[in-house]
């Protein structure tokens, strides 16, 4: 008889909402998105409940709709190296998590970036390597443009292998500083490397000693299949949009299966999916929190700011209370909304747009009312009993193995959930009480990894 398997712990981590229709800024609770002091309180209520991780995403432009900022975006990102450095002095245990691409950057900036953070962090910093968006995002940088979508994950995995090559680059090498010999390092060379390859042709010494964790945890964020390969290659976590139980198991069994084929097991990749939450003392109330927060989220003018996007044409003088637009999309390239995943995301339009029309007219729906519907992405909706059950349940049945969580309200709309909630997860046995290590490799459960060999590195 085989015995049962132990209850999984569930990780949490919280996402600063910044971008995305998730945040209701125009909430007069909603704080600045761009002072330090919302990041700080924001960081100090998820170490307060224990959390794994703060996680930062990246837009590295404004995102614009006919040719404007979208007024949706909440306007103006700090740069995530410059805020997670800052919140490695005013927090102890809690991880940094920061999105940066690997598309415009350079291995060696990025490298010398996160292991310095880990350093000053006391080994609490991951990285989430995305391909990022289009040409729009990429005309900020000095090659201009966009790699070519057949090459980003060529580049993204050419770059991470570099960076991995950096970061292991001290290994064995220790800062000994002993003034009695004159001697600095325990072996001579410390930091050197060559990487040639496609993509680059680097070599020197890599100035940052071996970090506390080894090498920073590394997150990845695609989607598509090569992403999700990507990630079984060579990730430690993987941050997905697959936040509902049937979706999650799938996609969940479905990069857990792909872990084989790189010599890896099933606990060498956690599926951390994104997830927003509406709670209230009962579950009905929570249901009536849930549709008031997507009638803030979604108001007439961002209704048709979403039709837009799917259209792919100016809708500004259609009626968001009207039915959903007889005509079709316009196909062929996007020319209305620019730097947005969601634009990326509605692969035929003419179907998607088929599928609003049929909802509006089986429910009687408004076009902004089909908006909120199709567009609502509020995970868990309940009591505090509601949600920590179900939360327990998702990662229990292997929809995730924990979640990273994006409040409504910055920066105070976690700490309901972090009074409310958590205390339930820690009752129930699946969640700290208190921090059982310092490092995020500690938190997340992942073993330091072994330097890989420089010279059969590459
Ligand atoms: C859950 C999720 C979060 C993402 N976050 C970011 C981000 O913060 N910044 C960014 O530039 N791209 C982000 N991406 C985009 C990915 O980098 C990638 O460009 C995009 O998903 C296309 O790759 P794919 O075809 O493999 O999905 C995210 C993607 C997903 C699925």
């Amino acid at each position: 008889m085989t015995s049962p398997r132990p209850r999984k712990q569930v990780h949490l981590a919280a996402h600063f909402p910044g971008v995305n229709n998730t945040t209701v800024w125009s909430d007069p609770r909603s704080g600045s998105h761009i002072e330090f002091d919302s990041f700080v309180r924001f960081a100090q209520i998820a170490e307060r409940a224990k959390f794994d991780f703060l996680f930062l995403a990246e837009g590295l432009r404004l995102r614009e709709q006919n040719g404007r900022i979208y007024d949706l975006d909440v306007v103006g990102r700090p740069d995530t190296f410059t805020v997670l450095a800052a919140l490695a002095a005013v927090t102890d245990r809690l991880g940094l998590t920061g999105t940066i691409n690997s598309t415009f950057n350079e291995p060696f900036e990025v490298a010398s970036q996160f292991a310095s953070l880990d350093h000053l962090s006391d080994g609490r910093a991951a990285w989430n390597v995305v391909t990022s968006w289009d040409a729009f995002t990429g005309e900020n940088f000095r090659r201009g443009g966009y790699l070519p979508e057949s090459d980003r994950y060529e580049r993204a995995q050419a770059f991470l292998d570099a960076a991995t090559t950096l970061f292991d680059s001290w290994d064995g090498v220790d800062v000994v500083a002993d003034a009695e010999s004159g001697r600095l390092f325990s072996a001579d060379e410390p930091g050197t490397y060559a990487i040639r390859d496609d993509f680059f042709d680097i070599a020197g010494r890599f100035p940052v000693p071996t970090s506390p964790q080894g090498r920073p945890v590394i997150f990845q964020a695609g989607d598509s299949k090569r992403g999700r390969e990507f990630a079984a290659a060579s990730a430690d976590a993987i941050f997905t949009r697959h936040g509902t139980l049937d979706a999650g198991q799938a996609f969940y069994a479905d990069v857990k299966g792909r872990l084989s084929r790189y010599g890896r097991t099933h606990d060498e990749l956690l599926v951390l999916p994104a997830a927003t939450f509406a709670l209230a003392d009962t579950d009905e109330q929570a249901a009536e929190l849930a549709a008031e927060i997507r009638r803030q989220q979604v108001s007439p003018q961002t209704a048709l700011r979403f039709a837009e996007q799917l259209w792919n044409r100016n809708l500004s003088d259609y009626d968001p209370d009207g039915p959903v637009p007889e005509f079709d999309p316009v196909e062929g390239e996007h020319t209305i909304a620019r730097g947005r995943a969601s634009v990326r995301q509605h692969g035929d339009r003419l179907t998607e747009a088929q599928r609003w029309r049929r909802l509006g007219a089986e429910k009687g729906l408004s076009l902004r009312e089909v908006v909120i519907e199709v567009t609502g992405r509020q995970n868990f909706i309940g009591s505090p009993e509601t949600i920590a059950a179900t939360i327990d349940r998702y990662v229990q049945a292997d929809a995730s193995d924990g979640f990273i969580l994006v409040p409504h309200i910055t920066p105070d709309g976690l700490a309901e959930f972090a009074d409310r909630v958590v205390p339930l997860l820690q009752e129930r046995g699946v969640f700290r009480t208190e921090y059982t290590g310092t490092t995020l490799r500690d938190h997340l459960g992942l073993r330091v990894p072994t330097p890989r060999s420089l010279a059969g590195a590459r």
